[in-house]
């Protein structure tokens, strides 16, 4: 589409935009039908379900019982909380640790249980053998859902359990329903002789979630693999042996070239290794839930959060007929939630921070742009519609014309629409400058249209090396899809917000800046070709560096104008909805380019 872009130097700013909320209203039948009947039924009091933490406080509010509430808060529960112990704490480190007397632990256990029973129960910092014993006789009184995060070490290398109590775990374990170790505390609990450095590979890490299981008892262990490196290669093998859960999205997250490229222009570090936890119940590989390592020093509190948002998602589970280990989904939201609270922490204090356990609220939905991803706006975007993207990237159209098998009349159909398309893009960043409440946003979109218009010129020579004169160009009649997708275009502007027209004009820069890089590798790899390709010039211009930092220009301005304005959920959607919209008119584009279509 636009040759203009490969001289435009003006900048291209975009508002605010992302993450996933989702708000779900549901009226029964019966209360609906009660509340229109002439003898109303009284409606049930509504109920949260509960969840109560054991655990120490972390003066900090990162880990702990602070970690913990916010966590059941974040998935609609009710928490109460029993108190192990106080410590002295910040992000750079414990300063000291106060333990609760443990009769008084089960008092205050005793107070809550009496009032209303848990549904499910976290147990995080226990503090002390005595604790721990006398939790040991209790829980099986209690008779619920349990998970014990096996708090031993902090983060920052403080000894939270002293000897005696680690040994007493093993008192505890009968009555756990779910384990949920890093290596280091898994090592440590199924008592083998292997060093963290020993282990190699995806193979030695299940070995140990079995071991972990066997010696402690407890009937499932989620072994966290935070601290493994395996790579995706080592995950494929287990491919048809085991259930793999992939992140969101994140199978083929590789394939976003255009993300990809961008970031290593920057110099960042693009991260390759997987995280894989490691679900085992009743001695069985139950699945693999593989994501992406997130680079971040945000950590602090993340084994709390994980366990509590386990108990959580367990207490609001919808499948009740599945054995609670078995219950993938209930695992799966739970180290959703927590990766994310990873990926948007923002930064507190000075050493490891805290999690980001509202990011699921309102303000905070869209993470803020971080080291290890710059553009989470854009990314929020191609991944909230993957298969749509790549229908649009890796269009037929694309691949013949990269390869050299394009019909000529194809390209040539396709560009003389384009030509008519640039005139309308042309018009909506008029609209834009219009629609723009800075002066600075003004002169933005006004270089931009006249940078179009101007190149629109340049578009005329380049047609003509196919051929096709000035007036045949002018002649040719608007095909319906050319129609449909530059007059969506104009009028989203037309009746849209500054933000909106931002996001009309996007996928089309974004989306050529992939498919050139695309293009581009094809070519490395012997899977296109450049010369003697009849397509030459255009995909140099696409592959080029001065698009390429055109898009990269454009990315950059699209991302801080939504960092600066974060939008509502409602106003997120539906920037959501317009990009999916243009992707999908881009796709019909180059099906017009394939098909001839008029
Ligand atoms: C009260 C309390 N509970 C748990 C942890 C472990 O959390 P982390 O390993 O992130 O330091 C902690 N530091 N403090």
């Amino acid at each position: 589409m636009p040759p203009y872009l490969i001289t435009t130097t003006t900048t291209i700013t975009v508002k605010q935009l992302v993450g996933r909320t989702a708000v779900t209203i549901a009226i029964t039948i019966e209360k609906m039908s009660g509340l229109l009947s002439s003898s109303p039924v009284p409606l049930e009091p509504r109920k949260a379900p509960h969840v109560l933490t054991i655990a120490g406080s972390d003066s900090g509010g990162g880990a702990g019982i602070q970690a913990d509430l916010k966590t059941i808060e974040a998935f609609g529960c009710y928490g109460t909380s029993v108190l192990t112990g106080l410590t002295a704490q910040n992000t750079k480190g414990v300063q000291a640790v106060h333990a609760v007397p443990s009769d008084f632990v089960i008092q205050q256990l005793q107070s809550v249980i009496e009032d209303e029973p848990p549904i499910a129960v976290k147990l995080g910092m226990l503090t002390s053998a005595s604790t721990i014993r006398a939790l040991a006789s209790y829980l099986p009184k209690l008779d619920c859902t349990t998970v014990l995060d096996p708090v031993i070490i902090s983060t920052s290398g403080h000894h939270l359990l002293p000897e005696d109590a680690v040994e007493a775990l093993y008192d505890l374990f009968p009555y756990v329903t779910f384990l949920t170790p890093n290596i280091p505390e898994a090592i440590r609990l199924s008592r083998t002789n292997t060093k963290e450095t020993e282990l190699k590979g995806l193979a030695d890490m299940l070995q140990l979630a079995k071991d972990t299981q066997l010696k402690t008892g407890a009937k499932t262990v989620l072994l966290k693999g935070g601290h493994g490196k395996v790579s995706r290669e080592d995950v494929l093998q287990y491919a048809g042996q085991y259930e793999i859960v992939w992140e969101e999205g994140d199978e083929e997250a590789d394939t976003v070239d255009v993300l990809t490229e961008y970031r290593s222009t920057l110099g960042l570090k693009v991260e390759k290794d997987l995280v894989v936890d490691i679900l085992v119940t009743g001695e069985e590989v139950v699945a693999l839930f593989v994501g992406r390592k997130v680079d971040s020093s945000s950590t602090h509190g993340t084994g709390c959060t994980l366990s509590s948002a386990i108990a959580s998602a367990y207490a609001t589970r919808r499948k009740k007929d599945v054995p609670a280990g078995k219950d993938i989904e209930v695992f799966k939201r739970a180290i959703s939630y927590t990766q994310s609270a990873i990926a948007s922490a923002f930064s507190f204090g000075h050493g490891h921070g805290p999690l980001n356990h509202a990011h699921l609220t309102a303000r905070r939905a869209l993470p803020p742009p971080t080291k290890h991803n710059p553009h989470p706006f854009l990314t929020h975007l191609i991944q909230s519609n993957l298969p749509l993207w790549k229908s649009y990237v890796r269009h037929p159209f694309v691949v013949q014309l990269g390869n050299g098998t394009l019909p000529r009349e194809c390209f040539e159909h396709y560009i003389k629409q384009d030509y008519h398309y640039l005139k309308h893009y042309a018009r909506a960043h008029a609209l834009g400058a219009y629609k723009a409440n800075t002066l600075a946003e003004i002169q933005a979109f006004s270089e931009i249209a006249l940078h179009v218009a101007r190149e629109s010129e340049m578009h005329v020579a380049y047609c003509a090396q196919f051929g096709i004169s000035r007036a045949e160009l002018a002649a040719t009649a608007e095909s319906s899809p050319c129609a449909a997708y530059a007059r969506y275009v104009v009028d989203i502007g037309t009746q849209g917000d500054i933000l909106d027209v931002y996001m009309a004009v996007a996928s089309c820069l974004v989306g050529y800046g992939e498919v050139g890089l695309w293009l581009k590798k094809q070519v490395e790899e012997g899977n296109a070709v450049l010369e003697g390709n009849l397509y030459k010039k255009w995909m140099e211009d696409y592959c080029g560096a001065e698009f390429l930092a055109a898009v990269n220009r454009g990315i950059e301005n699209l991302e801080r104008r939504v960092a600066e304005d974060p939008p509502s959920p409602e106003k997120l959607a539906r920037l959501t909805a317009i990009w999916h919209e243009c992707v999908r008119l881009e796709s019909r584009f180059w099906d017009m380019g394939l098909n001839l279509i008029h």
